[in-house]
């Protein structure tokens, strides 16, 4: 089938790469022209494990093409799908000039049935509008509005394991209006869901509310793993060994349950407060999304604290190392990343901060540039020279093999904050460390 993806960000590539690989012809189009020529010579404009090699097969294939106007797409796409982004305007709304804009240029193209596909995330009611826009365009050309059905179809894949989880997804959700809309839908996904991955078809509404729906509980189990965190540091309990206990009763679950310096990224944050926006249009209550925002900013703040503690309330002139500026592993993503708002306080209170991070580094660079206190370095070892404290941020797996042995003789102080719980502290009071992490005594507390 032929389709059309507007928006080639990590939504709307890793959908095209993983629409071509499911055996579909597909055409990419971002206004971005600087990433559409990297992406014609091939290169992929983000990090994303297991991305390029199936976007290199596609391309030579001819399978995955990369367009910079939607006026140079084929005219006989069966679906176009909008992955522009959706990110919040000033009061928590999901600015939706994007998706609109998409909308228009859809409006403008289509000379044949078409199947709009409505991949952004956006707020309950958004699909319609959409739809509606584009029904009264395609009217003012002369055209009829059945020309266009517009489905929504919310994008549930994780940055790091994009591609696994767009081509196994554990389900795949779709809101409809019409059969015909449907029918286009079951055949895009037929070669997933001839594996046994689930298609479950709702009416539009429900289809977006699950999209947020889905994040905000994901967020706020975080939040609540935090907030029991910050209690078993108070009564010394210790939050790995509830994670534990709690997470094999399977009506609770193991997953999302890590306790750390809180989430980041570019959709928890935006998709509780667009959520938190829409219970406010409606006077509908978010009690539970206003606790999941303000435990997730304490958990930073803390962390903080903690550190300022340490050293008798002044960062001034310390030597502090941040691991990891990524808000997670495995992305180069630094979007609402803990990391920069931690190496921000630190900066403002004085401390001289030398930073790393496998594969975001650049993009610090971008935020904070030549700013005076910050020193970036590729190698993490070299970061950690001389330093009083280390703060590690992001769990990537380099961190969690590092030669520690190396990490104590290169510090001024072997000291190491851990937002991730990444080491164990009864092995790091071990060797010599003094380690604070969260939800647990810190190294010096155990006997
Ligand atoms: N990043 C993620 O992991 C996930 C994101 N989402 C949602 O997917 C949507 C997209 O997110 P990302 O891919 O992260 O965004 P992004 O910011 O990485 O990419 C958006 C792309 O759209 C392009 N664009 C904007 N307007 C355009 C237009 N009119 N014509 C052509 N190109 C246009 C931009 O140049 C940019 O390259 C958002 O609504 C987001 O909430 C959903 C699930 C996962
Ligand atoms: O809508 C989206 O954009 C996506 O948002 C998240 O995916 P993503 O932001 O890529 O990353 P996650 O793995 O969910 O992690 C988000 C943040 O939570 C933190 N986290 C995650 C899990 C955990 O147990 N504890 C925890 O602090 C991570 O460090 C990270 O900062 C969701 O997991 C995806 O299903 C969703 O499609």
């Amino acid at each position: 089938m032929k389709i059309g993806i507007i928006g080639t960000g990590y939504v709307g590539l890793v959908t095209g790469v993983c629409l071509a690989e499911m055996g579909h012809e597909v055409t990419c189009i971002d206004q971005n022209t600087a990433k559409i020529q990297l992406l014609q010579s091939g290169q992929a404009p983000i990090y994303e494990p297991g991305l390029e090699p199936l976007l290199t097969r596609h391309s030579a294939l001819g399978t995955l093409q990369f367009r910079s106007s939607i006026a140079e797409m084929a005219e006989d796409a069966a679906a176009i799908f909008i992955a522009v982004g959706t990110p919040s305007g000033a009061d928590g709304t999901a600015d939706l000039s994007f998706v609109l804009q998409a909308a228009d240029q859809i409006a403008d193209f289509i000379t044949r049935y078409t199947v709009v596909v409505a991949k952004s995330t956006v707020p309950v009611g958004t699909t319609r509008v959409i739809m509606e826009r584009i029904q009264a365009k395609l009217e003012s050309r002369g055209l009829s509005r059945k020309l266009a059905d517009v489905v929504s179809n919310p994008e549930f894949l994780r940055e790091g394991k994009a591609i696994e989880d767009f081509l196994q997804p554990d389900r795949i959700v779709v809101g409809i209006e019409s059969q015909q809309a449907a029918r286009v839908m079951e055949q895009i996904y037929e070669p997933l869901t001839k594996k046994g991955h689930s298609l479950i078809v709702m009416d539009l509404r429900s289809s977006e509310m699950t999209k947020y729906a889905a994040n905000a509980m994901l967020a706020s189990r975080i939040s609540f793993i935090n907030e029991i965190a910050e209690l078993c540091e108070a009564t010394g309990a210790d939050v790995e060994k509830v994670r534990l206990g709690i997470g094999s009763d399977h009506r609770i679950g193991p997953f999302f349950l890590s306790a750390g310096v809180g989430y980041g990224g570019s959709c928890f944050p935006k998709d509780v407060a667009a959520l938190m926006a829409t219970a406010r249009e409606y006077q509908a209550s978010s009690s539970i999304l206003q606790a999941t925002v303000e435990v997730n900013r304490r958990q930073r703040k803390r962390f903080l604290a903690k550190v300022a503690e340490y050293f008798h309330g002044s960062l001034e002139g310390k030597a502090i190392t941040v691991w990891g500026v990524a808000f997670k592993p495995d992305t180069d993503d630094i979007r609402e990343a803990p990391a920069l708002d931690l190496i921000k306080s630190l900066l403002n209170e004085g401390a001289a901060v030398s930073i790393h991070d496998p594969i975001a580094l650049p993009h610090a660079k971008q935020v904070f540039g030549d700013r005076p206190g910050i020193r970036y370095f590729n190698d993490p070892y070299e970061a950690v020279q001389g330093a009083h404290a280390l703060m590690l941020v992001t769990d990537w797996d380099v961190y969690r093999k590092a030669d520690m042995d190396l990490v104590k003789k290169s510090m001024n102080k072997p000291v190491v904050f851990d937002g991730r719980n990444v080491f164990d502290p009864v092995q790091m009071k071990n060797a010599g460390f003094h380690h604070y992490s969260i939800g647990r005594k810190a190294s010096w507390e155990h006997e």
